[in-house]
């Protein structure tokens, strides 16, 4: 479903988080937010979700909502709290608890949602089985089981160690080449957006407001691949060059609070 987000700001009381943003997400894109610490990317993520009304400015959609989809948007957190008492299925089927389905699509739904993630053959396990990256994986099978139109992602990788993280990119992109929602990703993780996003969005520190639009123009299927080695490598100190000297200021102001 495509995005609009229209003269988004927002303030918490005096403090102003973020400015006048304007951005329009296709159907089926996934733009990354990235920015230094503070600059109002969860809070964005938020407005977009419905979770905070914006101090100004709106959000909203256009097309048609698919006609499988229970929620228009879901989060993914790094976090999820999965419960310890329930299994794999049980976990990834508490999001379609007081829904009106039969016992037959609830099931389907399931096995769906563990088929996409690889947890098929886990799915009687309990969470403290499974690793970190297992019980990610557990997680995204979790928001993907209500076939959201919009995936909002929080970070949704940065608890894990890297060779768990490299692994979980390769199942999102896999993912992703097999459900359809458009995807808003948040990251200080400026190999990730380059990735996985199709385009990067650079906030500046707070108020945060859109600095830079970069566009990859390789598609994230291919971006693997040896021959664009050099192209995540470019892609990855503009980005840092963008937001280098904002992160230093930021992370200075961080240690007088
Ligand atoms: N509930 C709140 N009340 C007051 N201020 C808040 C609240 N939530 C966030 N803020 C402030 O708004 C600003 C933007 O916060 P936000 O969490 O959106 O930034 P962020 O870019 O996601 O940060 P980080 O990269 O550190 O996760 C920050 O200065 C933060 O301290």
């Amino acid at each position: 479903m495509p995005l609009h987000i229209e003269k988004v700001s927002h303030s918490y009381g005096t403090v102003e988080a973020l400015a006048d943003i304007e951005l329009d997400i296709a159907d089926g894109e996934t733009v990354a937010l990235i920015g230094p610490s503070g600059c109002g990317k969860s809070t964005l993520l938020g407005i977009v979700g419905g979770l905070l009304e914006p101090t100004a400015g709106r959000v909203t959609f256009s097309g048609q909502m698919p006609s499988d989809s229970l929620n228009p948007f879901t989060y993914i957190f790094q976090d999820f709290a999965l419960l310890p008492w329930r299994s794999v299925a049980d976990n990834v089927g508490l999001a379609l608890e007081h829904r009106a389905l039969s016992a037959a699509e609830r099931r389907e739904r399931i096995a769906a949602a563990l088929a996409l993630t690889g947890l098929t053959e886990f799915a009687a396990a309990y969470p403290k089985q499974l690793s970190g990256g297992m019980r990610q994986r557990v997680g995204i099978a979790r928001a993907l089981v209500v076939r959201p139109a919009v995936l909002l992602l929080d970070e949704p990788l940065s608890a894990l160690d890297a060779q768990t993280r490299e692994l979980l990119m390769e199942d999102l992109l896999a993912i992703w080449a097999r459900e359809k929602s458009t995807r808003v990703y948040v990251t200080h993780n400026l190999e990730e957006a380059a990735r996985l996003a199709d385009r990067v969005v650079v906030l500046s520190r707070r108020p945060g407001r859109i600095r830079e639009v970069i566009a990859i123009d390789v598609p994230v299927a291919e971006r693997g691949q040896a021959r664009h080695a050099t192209l995540l490598v470019e892609v990855h100190k503009k980005l840092w060059s963008l937001i280098r000297d904002e992160v230093v200021t930021a992370d200075r102001e961080m240690q007088h609070v």
